[in-house]
C-alpha cells in the first residue's frame, strides 16, 4: 500500500482546547500506525485570545495560510470570556476561519456512546443518534462585524440567507442523509427554519423544497426552531438529520450535546468545497482549564471525523479504517467503563485517553 502524508494544520487555541488536541493527535496516530498507508504530518499554529493579547491578532496571516496550505484543520477551542474587541464581543477567530474558507456545512452528531446514562429516562434515548447539519458562514453570523448599537435604546444585526450557500449546503445534506440511509440510518431530513415569521426563514425553506425536488428519494419534514427544541427534548430518537440556520444550529447543537452527556461528547466538522475544520462543539471551558478534567472524547469523535473525511476525498482507505477505529475504541473505552467527571465520573483527561489508547490495540474496524 502507498503511504500518502497528510498535512494536518492544528490550532489548539484556549483554555482545554490544547488539552483535549494533544492526546487526539496522540490517538488519531496511533490508529495510523495501526492501519498503515497514511501518516499525519502536523504544524501547530497560533490562533485564539491569549494569541490576540500576545500579538494583537486572533488570527494571523500566518495561521491563515497554513490552514489554506493542509490537507485539513484540527482546532481546540477559542475564546476566552474577559477577551474582548471594543464592542463588546468576544475574540472569535474560529468563525472569521469558517468564513475565510468558505466552511458552510457544520456537522455536529449527536450519539450517546454506549455506557453513558441517556438524559432522558426512555429506552430509546439509549440508542440516540441524530446529527444536525448546521449552515456556519450566513444566517444571523453573515453581518456580525457590521452589528451596531445605534444609540444606547437600540441595537441591530442581520439576518442573510443566500442561494449561492444554500444550494451547496442542502445538496450536502440529501447526500449526507443518502449516506446515513445507505448504513441503515432512518433517511430523513427535517429542514428547522422560522419561517412562519421571517421573510428570509420563508426564503431558506423555499430553496430547501427546491433543492428536494431533485433529491425526491429523501424523506423530508418541516419543523419550526421552536418546536424543534421542544421535540429535541420529547422525543429526539424521531429526528435522523436536520438542517438549520447558523444561529439555530449552534444553539440546537449544545441541547444535543447535553441529551448525549454534555460538550465534551459532542464533535463536529465545518466542511467546505476545498477545506474543513474538525473541531468539538465546546469552548476553552476556563472553570475546568488546567485541571486535567476535560473530557477529550468529543475532539477524538471530531479527529475520527477528520480520518474519514480525509480517506473519503483522497480515496485513502486505510484513513478510513483509522477513523472507524478510533470511534470503536472510544465505544469500547466507556463499555470498559471510562466515566468522565463531566457525568459524574472520576476520569480525567489522562485516564480517558489511556483507555481509549488501550481500547486501541484490540479495536477492530467497522463501518459506524
Ligand atoms: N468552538 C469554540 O471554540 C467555542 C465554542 C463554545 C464557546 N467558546 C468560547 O469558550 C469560552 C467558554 O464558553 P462557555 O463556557 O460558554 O462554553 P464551554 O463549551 O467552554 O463550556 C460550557 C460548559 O461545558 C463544560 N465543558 C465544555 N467542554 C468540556 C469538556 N471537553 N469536558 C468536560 N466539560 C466540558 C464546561 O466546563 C462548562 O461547564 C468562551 O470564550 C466562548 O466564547 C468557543
Ligand atoms: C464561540 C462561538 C463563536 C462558536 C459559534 O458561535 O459558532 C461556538 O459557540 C460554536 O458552537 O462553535
Ligand atoms: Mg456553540
Amino acid at each position: 500500500m502507498t503511504q500518502s502524508i497528510f498535512k494536518i494544520a492544528v490550532l489548539p487555541g484556549d483554555g482545554i482546547g490544547p488539552e483535549v488536541v494533544t492526546p487526539c493527535l496522540e490517538v488519531l496516530n496511533a490508529a495510523g500506525a495501526k492501519t498503515g498507508g497514511f501518516a499525519l504530518e502536523c504544524q501547530d499554529l497560533p490562533a485564539g485570545a491569549h494569541e490576540y493579547l500576545r500579538s494583537g491578532n486572533a488570527l494571523p496571516g500566518t495561521t491563515l495560510d497554513g490552514c489554506r496550505a493542509a490537507d485539513a484543520i484540527l482546532l481546540g477551542a477559542m475564546g476566552w470570556p474577559e477577551v474582548r474587541y471594543p464592542d463588546g464581543t468576544e475574540i472569535a477567530p474560529q468563525l472569521d476561519l469558517r468564513t475565510e474558507l468558505g466552511l458552510f456545512a457544520g456537522i455536529r452528531p449527536a450519539r450517546l456512546i454506549p455506557g453513558i446514562s441517556p438524559v432522558l429516562a426512555d429506552p430509546r434515548a439509549e440508542a440516540l443518534d441524530f446529527v444536525i447539519i448546521r449552515e456556519s458562514i450566513e444566517g444571523l453570523f453573515a453581518l456580525r462585524d457590521e452589528g451596531k448599537v445605534v444609540d444606547d435604546r437600540e441595537a441591530r444585526d442581520t439576518m442573510v440567507i443566500t442561494r449561492e450557500v444554500c444550494e451547496p449546503l442542502f445538496d450536502f445534506s440529501f447526500d449526507y442523509t443518502r449516506k446515513r440511509k445507505a448504513r441503515g440510518g432512518k433517511g430523513i431530513l427535517t429542514c428547522v427554519d422560522k419561517a412562519n415569521v421571517f421573510a428570509s426563514m420563508a426564503f431558506f425553506r423555499k430553496l430547501f423544497d427546491e433543492r428536494h425536488a431533485l433529491n425526491s428519494d429523501i424523506e423530508v419534514n418541516h419543523a419550526y426552531v421552536d418546536a424543534t427544541a421542544l421535540n429535541l427534548v420529547r422525543r429526539p430518537w424521531d429526528f435522523d438529520v436536520m438542517v438549520t440556520e447558523n444561529m439555530f444550529g449552534d444553539i440546537l447543537s449544545d441541547l444535543a450535546a447535553a441529551l448525549v452527556g454534555g460538550m465534551g461528547f459532542a464533535p463536529s466538522a465545518d466542511i467546505g468545497k476545498d477545506h474543513a475544520v474538525f473541531q468539538p462543539c465546546h469552548g476553552s471551558a476556563p472553570d475546568i482549564a488546567g485541571k486535567g478534567m476535560a473530557n477529550p472524547t468529543a475532539t477524538f469523535l471530531s479527529g475520527a471525523m477528520m480520518l474519514e473525511w480525509l480517506g473519503d476525498k483522497h480515496n485513502n482507505q486505510a484513513a478510513i479504517k483509522a477513523g472507524q477505529l478510533v470511534r470503536n475504541a472510544v465505544d469500547a473505552a466507556f463499555k470498559n467503563g471510562i466515566r468522565p467527571y463531566e457525568v459524574g465520573g472520576k476520569d480525567g483527561t489522562a485516564a480517558i485517553t489511556a483507555a481509549v489508547l488501550a481500547a486501541l490495540e484490540t479495536a477492530e474496524a467497522a463501518a459506524a
